[in-house]
């Protein structure tokens, strides 16, 4: 699918301001996956795509989880983090995109999972240090990703857990297990 195809079906499922977000993922999704040897159209897609779901009533993504035997401990935890496995979900049923890369890219863009790929890599990375945020530690995330795509993923994922810690939520373990797995594979020290 082309780039301003696969713009307009997103337009079609989110805010404005949600999809000025979109535009700076897939400006750091290229970005990045130019400079680490990810699928750039690949890349691309995923970014377009990674929130698709992100408006969908809680209802349906709750049906769509159970119904596709996703993670049932999703549903225990911040309802946040449903929309990037029912976004894949959708994004194939109802876009067509059926590249399991692709898929899984916009599946873990969230949570992360253990034994990511290059590709979900770049778009979890991507999603974080887009030009519209502006949250704390976000320059340094940036700063790394020029360096270590997988040093960067590791401060986005800390940032993330501590942030939800300070404010007393509870955190769904895959990002953790991610984590862990990053940190226990690291070639060069950080
Ligand atoms: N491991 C986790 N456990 C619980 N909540 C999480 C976890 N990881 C991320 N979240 C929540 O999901 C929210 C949305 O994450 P994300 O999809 O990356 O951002 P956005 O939807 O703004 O692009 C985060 O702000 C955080 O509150």
């Amino acid at each position: 699918m082309n780039r301003e195809k696969a713009l307009a079906l997103v337009k079609e499922q989110i805010t404005e301001r949600r999809y000025i977000h979109t535009l700076g993922v897939v400006e750091s999704a290229i970005e990045l996956a130019e400079r680490y040897g990810a699928d750039v159209k690949k890349a691309e897609l995923a970014a377009i795509f990674h929130d698709y779901a992100k408006f969908r009533p809680k209802e349906e993504m709750e049906q769509i989880i159970i119904a596709e035997k996703m993670d049932p401990a999703l549903l225990e935890y911040n309802m946040e983090l449903w929309h990037a496995p029912v976004g894949a979900y959708l994004v194939n049923k109802e876009a067509g995109i059926q590249d399991a890369e692709i898929l899984d890219a916009i599946a873990y863009h969230t949570s992360g999972r253990v034994g990511m790929s290059l590709l979900d890599k770049v778009v979890y990375l991507a999603d974080y240090i887009e030009p519209g945020r502006s949250f704390p530690g976000v320059d340094e995330v940036r700063q790394t990703a020029k360096q270590n795509l997988d040093h960067a993923v590791i401060q986005a994922l800390r940032n993330t857990v501590v942030f939800l810690m300070k404010r007393n939520q509870a955190i769904y373990p895959d990002t953790f297990k991610t984590y862990n797995d990053l940190i226990m594979n690291l070639k060069e020290k950080m």
